[in-house]
């Protein structure tokens, strides 16, 4: 299931020679993290950590609300420095001081928010902080021809075609603009993809959309990092499963391990929940029936 095929030579020689100084071998994962923890003051926010992703690999990170996926994602990103323990990029151990950093060893994250700008046209965001430029005498100028021919064909070895790249982003529906963020960041380099939620908004068409793109990017070879609430999507298109619960790690297994139904049921609370059906199970009546009358039952005797 797992393909290992670095994306190009650049890529194979880049991680080769990282990972060999380093001595993280010629199959270091692209990223890795060992018992990482991140606080605040007082607060833990995550606590051993750990994580691999390879490349041709979807990971997907699932936990509720305050699970630490946020600080999770900005350690990976290089917002954050950990606390504890270390993040290994291509076997190689790495202190990044910005997201910066992180981008330049190829590590891009797409945020819920996108960072786009919606009045702007499809192709002006492609390239937002980027821009191609042309020299026109002593000035330089957008080079919009350029930016327009590269973001309508980027968009097409994707498999999106989009009526119209002039048109505002705000006009794209929420998994388009998702798919769009997709394609830029590999079109400038991407080789891990790190995804914040990026169905949380949509509906069932869209979200569709959007994981056949994650699929896409695996098949392209890139290591994908997809955070989500939602098992059902994260079943579709993950490899690798890591469930946080309170900034630890609940369950860590791969795809091979573990149903849809064990994913959904760690997902819902787990041994939590089993606590709670054993505890309902036993006020049931010897018969089978309530031990306890329930509220809505009528009662015995003449009213
Ligand atoms: N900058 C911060 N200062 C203090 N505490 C923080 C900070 N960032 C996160 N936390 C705390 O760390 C814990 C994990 O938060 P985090 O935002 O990573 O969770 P999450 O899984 O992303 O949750 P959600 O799905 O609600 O966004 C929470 O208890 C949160 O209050």
């Amino acid at each position: 299931m797992t393909d290992t095929t670095p994306r190009s030579t650049a890529d194979t020689e880049g991680a080769a020679g990282t990972a060999g100084a380093a001595g993280g071998g010629a199959d270091a994962p692209l990223l890795e993290l060992r018992g990482v923890g991140k606080s605040f003051g007082n607060i833990r926010a995550l606590s051993g950590v750990d994580l691999r992703v390879g490349a041709g690999e979807v990971t997907c990170i699932l936990g509720d609300n305050g699970a630490g996926k946020s600080t999770l994602i900005k350690i990976l990103a290089g917002l954050h420095a950990p606390t504890a323990g270390s993040y290994r990029v291509d076997g190689e151990e790495v202190a990044f001081a910005s997201p910066r950093d992180a981008l330049d060893r190829g590590i891009a994250t797409v945020y819920q928010d996108l960072a786009m700008v919606p009045l702007m046209p499809v192709w002006r965001n492609f390239f937002l902080g980027s821009e191609i430029l042309r020299k026109v005498g002593p000035f330089s100028r957008l080079d919009v021809a350029a930016m327009r021919r590269i973001t309508d064909e980027e968009l097409k070895k994707m498999g999106i075609d989009l009526p119209d790249i002039d048109a505002p982003v705000a006009n794209l529906s929420g998994g388009q603009k998702q798919v769009v963020a997709i394609a830029r960041a590999v079109y400038f380099g991407a080789r891990v993809l790190i995804l914040d939620e990026p169905t949380a908004a949509l509906g069932v068409k869209q979200s569709g959309v959007v994981l056949k793109y994650v699929s896409a990017a695996r098949e392209a070879g890139l290591g994908v990092v997809f955070i989500t609430h939602n098992p059902h999507h994260a079943y579709m298109v993950g490899d690798h499963f890591v469930i946080l619960r309170l900034g630890e790690t609940e369950l860590d297994a791969p795809r091979a391990e573990l149903t849809l139904g064990d994913l959904t049921h760690h997902m819902a609370g787990g041994a939590e929940l089993d606590a709670l059906e054993h505890e309902l199970a036993r006020s049931e009546g010897p018969d089978g029936g309530p031990a306890v009358p329930h509220p809505t039952a009528p009662a015995d005797g003449p009213a």
